[in-house]
């Protein structure tokens, strides 16, 4: 550990106490951050990660009291640069434009150098942002421009609070890339969260924190997949890193055939109940004439293809919940989604997965109906199988919300009441209902949202403002509240999000009990060994 004049930070004995809080958020924090130097804090949601980051960054100080010491080095441009922990409010929400977005810390610091926009997009692999409207971007697009704003200030020390959040691998790898060369220059970075992915691994230490207090240090080689799985579970620490595959493990077949049998079977646990000819495919009857399938962008980007089936053997269809026939997505001149057709049966989860800004969002917010008029939306959408199949095109979305309920990327903007529970207690309408039967219909209602509350693992949050969660809870509380809508299909965008090891556990049991009950689920995901683990198919948008 660097010490002394080296470090960058240095934290003796640090403590830190919300003002309304009994119990210590932080205690006994020895933590000292040399130049060149990352360290990890990683720990189960609530055991303080946050806090810790805040603390280092300074930005604290009116909001309880801090003991011990804290040390940071001067440094000739900003001391200290912070991302926060949630990916929808790293936008600053002054500017329009990804350029003046990324110019603006510098500004706000009062320098009027000039900034390496093109420079600081290229070293995280987002050169194709440079120029767009910022209300146009994907969840990951936006983490990736907060991201290069911070490392235009160049700063002595870099604060990452679950930097990775909405990234896709590859963008993890660049960013860690980046990381790398700016600790090479002499900068040090505190990352902190509650999944070990490619950041963490590159880190030089992970401390492990409990209920405030440290309780273990380990290098990153003793976290690796799956070996190091263990260790992470006794922490509360869920990992998204993928085992490596063998050197003699057999090659995959071609992923691009849209033929069902050259498609991967990957192996599975139970047999879903889909239609045998059901694997998702391009539709190139589907495709209007002159355009090629995929997005027509000049870096080469998306194609739709099927990624993986898990069938060994395909049983017969007995409920299919979901077709898109031929369902294709355009906005500003590109196509988004090229055409797709899709069947889902009941009990089958779906996991569609691409790199960040491939359409997956698009993809789920098209069928639920959530597009503005910019979106040119072609193709059908059913719910429900043969003559009784319903076309929800040209339903609007709150008449579609009963038969597929959407979980956004963005938990907040489905968030509006005062109270958790109050949340839930509005999510859906009592049935129609005579008066007399209003008392146990409302009774039903309320031990069916202290079920859910149970559930979702927000029982003892009942009465806090939904602001007032961490991002994963308050996705968590969306889940709720889509569920009690009792839809057929559930639209799940990025559910697992900054969850630990046990929120993780708590969606499996949630999504299983789904599909076990009937229900069908799609669901987005940067988290490709959690896709093959729960999903019975993967669908890849994008090249
Ligand atoms: N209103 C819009 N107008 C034009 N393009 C848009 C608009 N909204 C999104 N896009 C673009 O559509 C593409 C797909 O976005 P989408 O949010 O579906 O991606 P995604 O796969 O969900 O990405 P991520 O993994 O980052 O969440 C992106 O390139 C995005 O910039």
């Amino acid at each position: 550990m660097a010490e002394g004049g080296g470090a960058v930070l240095v934290l003796s004995g640090a403590g830190f106490r919300y003002h309304d809080a009994e119990t210590p958020a932080l205690a006994g924090i020895d933590l000292a951050i040399g130049r060149g130097e990352m360290i990890a804090v990683l720990g189960p949601q609530g055991s303080g990660t946050s806090t810790l980051c805040r603390l280092a960054a300074g930005l604290l100080a009116e909001r309880g009291i801090a003991s011990g010491e804290l040390r940071r080095a001067p440094s000739p441009g900003a001391a200290v640069a912070m991302l926060g922990d949630d990916p929808e409010a790293q936008i600053t929400g002054m500017t329009s434009f990804v350029d003046d977005e990324l110019r603006l810390p510098t500004r706000l610091a009062g320098d009027r150098r000039a900034v390496d926009v093109a420079g600081a997009l290229a070293a995280l692999g987002a050169a194709r942002l440079r120029g767009r409207r910022l209300d146009a971007l994907s969840g990951g697009e936006r983490q990736l421009v907060a991201l290069a704003g911070l490392t235009t200030l160049d700063p002595g020390l870099l604060v990452l609070d679950q930097p990775g959040l909405s990234l896709d691998p590859g963008s993890r790898v660049r960013l860690g890339g980046a990381l790398a060369r700016f600790r090479a220059r002499g900068g040090a970075v505190l990352l902190a969260g509650h999944q070990h992915d490619e950041l963490s691994a590159a880190a030089d230490r992970v401390l492990f924190l409990e209920e405030g207090r440290p309780v273990r240090e380990v290098a990153p080689p003793a976290l690796a997949p799956a070996a190091g799985d263990a260790l992470l579970a006794a922490h509360g620490v869920w990992s998204t890193l993928e085992v490596p595959v063998p050197a003699s493990a057999p090659v995959p077949a071609p992923e691009r055939s849209a033929d069902r049998d050259a498609v991967p079977a990957v192996g599975r646990d139970a047999a879903p109940v889909v239609d045998p000819d059901a694997v998702p495919v391009a539709d190139p009857d589907a495709v209007p004439a002159g355009e090629p399938p995929g997005r027509d962008r000049s870096d080469g980007e998306p194609e739709m293809r099927p990624e993986g089936d898990r069938r060994a053997s395909a049983p017969p269809d007995p409920v299919a919940l979901l077709e898109l026939r031929g369902l294709s997505i355009a906005r500003g001149g590109a196509t988004i989604v090229p055409p797709l057709a899709l069947r889902l049966g009941a009990g089958e989860i779906l996991a569609v997965i691409g790199a960040n800004g491939a359409g997956k969002s698009t993809l789920l917010r098209g069928i639920a109906g959530l597009l503005g008029r910019d979106a040119a939306v072609a193709g059908e959408v059913l719910v429900g199988a043969g003559d009784a199949a319903i076309p929800l095109q040209g339903l609007p979305a709150y008449r579609r919300a009963g038969r597929v309920a959407w979980v956004g990327q963005d938990p907040s903007a489905q968030l509006s009441a005062a109270t958790v529970r109050g949340e839930l207690e509005r999510a859906a309408p009592l049935p129609r209902h005579r008066r007399a039967d209003r008392a146990r219909l409302r009774a039903e209602r309320a031990a069916e949202v202290d079920a859910l509350l149970d559930r979702t693992g927000l029982a003892a949050l009942a009465d806090a403002h939904p602001s007032d969660l961490q991002p994963a809870q308050r996705k968590e509380l969306v889940i709720a509240s889509a569920l009690l809508l009792a839809p057929r299909v559930l639209l799940l965008d990025e559910p697992t999000l900054g969850r630990d090891l046990p929120a993780m556990r708590r969606l499996e049991r949630i999504l299983r009990a789904f599909v076990e009950a009937g229900g069908a689920v799609i669901l987005t995901t940067h988290d490709l060994r959690w896709a093959d683990a729960i999903a019975d198919r993967t669908l890849r948008l994008g090249a």
